[in-house]
This record gives C-alpha cells, sequence and structure tokens, in this order.
C-alpha cells in the first residue's frame, strides 16, 4: 500500500528494518539532543507528515531494545496517529528508568505500525449476550 508523506526531518524516510517487520523505525527529528531525566517526558518530532488512507491509523509503539536496556517507553502507548491527522507525527517518550537518557537527533526513537480499524455505529439495546465469561475479568481466570 503506498502513503503519501512530506518529509521535512535532516532524515530518510522510516524503513521496515527486515522483510517482514511490522514497524516502521521512526527517527527523532531534533536540533540538539534532548536529556531526559528520569520519569520526564518530552514530544520529539520526526518532521514527517502524512496522508493515511481512510480507514487505517497508525500506532506508535516503543522499542523493545530502549525499554529494556534504557526504560525508555512511549507514554501514552499504543500512540493513535488518525487517517485525517495532516500535522507532524510525534513520539512522546518518557524515561521509566532511575539514570538520564540522551536522545540523539537521528535516533531511532520507536517503531510505527499501520493498520486497519472500524468505525463503528451504535446499536443502544437494554440487554448484551450472555456468555461463560459475562462480567469476569482482571484475572478472574487465575493465574496457572
Ligand atoms: O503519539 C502520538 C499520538 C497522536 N499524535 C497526533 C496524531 C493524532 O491523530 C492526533 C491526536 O491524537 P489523540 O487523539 O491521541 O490525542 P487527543 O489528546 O485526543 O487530541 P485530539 O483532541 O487532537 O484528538 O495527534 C501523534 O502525532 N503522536
Ligand atoms: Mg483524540
Amino acid at each position: 500500500m503506498q502513503v503519501k508523506v512530506i518529509n521535512q526531518s535532516k532524515h530518510s524516510l522510516p524503513e521496515y528494518q527486515t522483510s517482514f517487520s511490522a514497524g516502521l523505525d521512526l527517527r527523532a527529528n531534533i536540533d540538539e539532543s534532548v536529556v531526559l531525566q528520569p520519569l520526564e517526558r518530552t514530544l520529539i518530532g520526526t518532521g514527517l507528515f502524512m496522508e493515511l488512507p481512510e480507514g487505517y491509523e497508525a500506532q506508535i509503539r516503543p522499542r523493545s531494545g530502549l525499554a529494556y536496556k534504557h526504560g525508555l517507553t512511549v507514554l501514552n502507548s499504543p500512540g493513535t496517529i488518525d487517517s485525517d491527522y495532516r500535522g507532524e507525527i510525534k513520539v512522546l517518550l518518557v524515561n521509566l528508568s532511575n539514570e538520564a537518557f540522551e536522545i540523539q537527533d537521528g535516533e531511532r526513537i520507536a517503531q510505527m505500525v499501520v493498520a486497519k480499524h472500524e468505525q463503528i455505529r451504535w446499536d443502544e439495546t437494554a440487554v448484551v449476550s450472555e456468555t461463560a465469561r459475562g462480567a469476569g475479568g482482571f484475572g478472574s481466570t487465575g493465574k496457572s
């Protein structure tokens, strides 16, 4: 599927790192590096503007390596890019480690997965159907 994009960043367009990767790695597009202190959050621009087809969304997800090694994650994970959004794609990062982390310009800070989605119409009713699970959730099926 082709997706229109404007690249106002200093970097090349995001790429799939392997043949069957689900996510395109997004690079920070910043004038100078940003230091994130423990529990601090920051919005990082990518310099990318895109036009997703109707019925598609893009999800901004953390990279597991950064999360594992540095406690760096996407605060609103998964971030949602609506198909009618025309602004810059931005990444909201938070440092959940107890050490400062320096984000460099051009660093691959997150990944973006494009997915189909539905928009629903409500069918308002007085009852919903019975199931074996019923209202059970939040650990109701136990541990093992
Ligand atoms: O990680 C993200 C999340 C959102 N957005 C952009 C695209 C999205 O379409 C728009 C709105 O996002 P969202 O609906 O999550 O934010 P909101 O707080 O509900 O803002 P709004 O009232 O603008 O919808 O912001 C990003 O660039 N990065
Ligand atoms: Mg919204």
